[in-house]
């Protein structure tokens, strides 16, 4: 079952890793030609009723199949016009009959035996806007056999297609049951397990903006447990975790290490901890611990900290408390090894398995850190590619830590925190060697963080939030 937003998560990477979506829409058109075919036979009279985004585009390609055997009409029901962008183009380059205006609609649907339903797909947000809600209507009372793309247009709104039949694309979408999308047919049309299973801009789009009129503190509080003994690593995650967008970022350190790690920046806050951590800590909507701790911590301190908890992103050498902590299930878990500390913490060998493994037995997420990360939460097995040599200098784990915890401080799950926190951080990392080659530093890429999110993340959503 895929969500809206996961199917959108696949297009965008599928778009990034391999080019336009255009091959998707050929095999999405033809499948469903063949399924109006298999279900009717042909010699039919079809009206396939299109909107203006790529769901509109797999009717046309479809028409552009059905023609050779049926009386096709095809209506673009905010005009021709509207089918502008370069996919719908190609689109109806696809097809050599007329394309009709909505004022051909009522005649449209009338002469036919078939309707096809192509105004909205996974795209589609809220309740329909004219001109598609008036034509969800006729088509629902036209008692004519109804066949929708991917999803019956307007599902999971009080406008909505009530199909005989819906063709979807690879999965079944969240929210279609028989009762709302008729006879379910799946057709696989070529999208590559690497689209689903290699984090992508697509995990962009799991990003908490801010909701207008929020206040301080409701878009990411974060609780650091670092520079305990190396005090540059707490001010690179707590940088890394501020460049992510946390509203709130505070280090709890060692007392002589507080006012070096705050000399640092004046964005975040510093706390010293003594034999025991401040109950505020855990107030934190994460916690992050292990960034320059160091190897002589106190060990009494640091399983409390990770049992009390909630949400933690566990890090460098309290890595290797974890198997004396047994299933830490029921909370959200995080653990960020490189290959020698999942050797030390797992006595495994530190292969995409193996993480797996761990992950499921001990109810939490691994971020197998390497040339190629490895993002798994016992269920599904995720990589990150990307990145380049430089990334082996100090403080890019530490970075990488700072942004997963960030992202989960605002809410982000921790599989979908870990598989964007991974690709930011490697596309920050690639952006930087554009500009200095291998010479840039960890700070070069805290400052590339923002610029990743431009570059990657839904423009759409961005403008929608300025323009509140
Ligand atoms: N990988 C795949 O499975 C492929 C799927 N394909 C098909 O593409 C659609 C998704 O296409 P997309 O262009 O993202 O979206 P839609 O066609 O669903 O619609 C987007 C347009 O509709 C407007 N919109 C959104 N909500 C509403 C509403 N409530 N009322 C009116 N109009 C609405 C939206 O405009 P906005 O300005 O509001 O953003 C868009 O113009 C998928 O379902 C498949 O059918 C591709 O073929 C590729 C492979
Ligand atoms: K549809």
């Amino acid at each position: 079952m895929l969500s809206y937003l996961e199917s959108a998560r696949i297009d965008a990477n599928y778009r990034y890793f391999y080019g336009d979506l255009f091959r998707l829409m050929l095999n999405a058109g033809r499948a469903v030609s063949e399924v109006v075919e298999e279900e009717f036979g042909k010699g039919q009279r079809i009206c396939v009723v299109c909107g203006s985004g790529n769901n509109g585009g797999d009717g046309i390609v479809a028409a552009s199949e059905l023609i050779k055997s049926n009386s096709v009409s095809v209506i673009a029901l905010r005009g021709r016009e509207s089918l502008s962008t370069d996919m719908l183009k190609r689109a109806v380059e696809t097809y050599n009959g007329p394309i009709e205006g909505p004022e051909m609609l009522d005649q449209c649907i009338a002469n036919c035996t078939i309707v096809i339903d192509a105004i909205l797909g996974v795209g589609a947000h809220g309740t329909p806007r004219e001109p598609y809600a008036s034509a969800i209507r006729k088509i629902n009372t036209s008692g004519k056999a109804v066949v929708s793309i991917d999803v019956p247009s307007g599902l999971g709104s009080e406008i909505a297609v009530r199909p005989h039949i819906t063709v979807t694309f690879t999965d079944v979408k969240e929210g279609m049951t028989g009762e709302n999308s008729g006879k379910i047919v799946v057709r696989d049309i070529g999208i590559p397990r690497d689209a689903v299973y290699r984090a992508g801009p697509g995990d962009m789009l799991f990003y908490p903006y801010p909701e207008p009129g929020s206040h301080k503190g409701m878009n990411g509080t974060l609780s650091v447990f670092g520079g305990w003994s190396y005090y540059g690593s707490a001010v690179i995650a707590a940088r890394a975790a501020l460049a992510a967008g946390c509203d709130l970022v505070k280090v709890y350190t060692t007392r002589e290490n507080a006012p070096l790690i705050a000399s640092h920046s004046f964005e975040y806050m510093v706390s010293s901890i003594g034999d025991s951590v401040p109950e505020e800590a855990f107030r934190s909507r994460c916690i992050l611990l292990g960034p320059g701790l160091g190897r002589d911590f106190d060990r009494r301190i640091v399983s409390q900290i990770i049992m009390r908890a909630q949400r933690i992103v566990l890090d460098a050498d309290p890595l290797r408390l974890l198997p004396h902590l047994g299933d830490l299930s029921g909370k959200e878990v995080v653990v960020t090894p490189h290959a020698s500390e999942f050797r030390d913490m797992s006595g495994m060998d530190p292969v995409p398995e193996n993480a797996m493994e761990f992950a499921k037995s001990h109810g939490v997420v691994v971020v197998l850190k390497g040339e190629e990360d490895i993002i798994t939460d016992g269920n599904s097995l995720y990589r990150c590619t990307g990145g380049n040599p430089r990334m082996t200098m100090g403080g890019t784990g530490d970075m990488l830590a700072g942004l997963i915890s960030a992202l989960m401080s605002k809410g982000m799950p921790a599989l979908r925190a870990s598989l964007l926190g991974t690709f930011i951080n490697k596309s920050a990392a690639d952006m930087c060697m554009e500009r200095k080659g291998l010479w840039y530093s960890v700070s070069d890429m805290i400052g590339a963080v923002p610029e990743v999110f431009l570059r990657y993340s839904d423009g759409a959503k961005i403008n929608s939030f300025r323009a509140h």
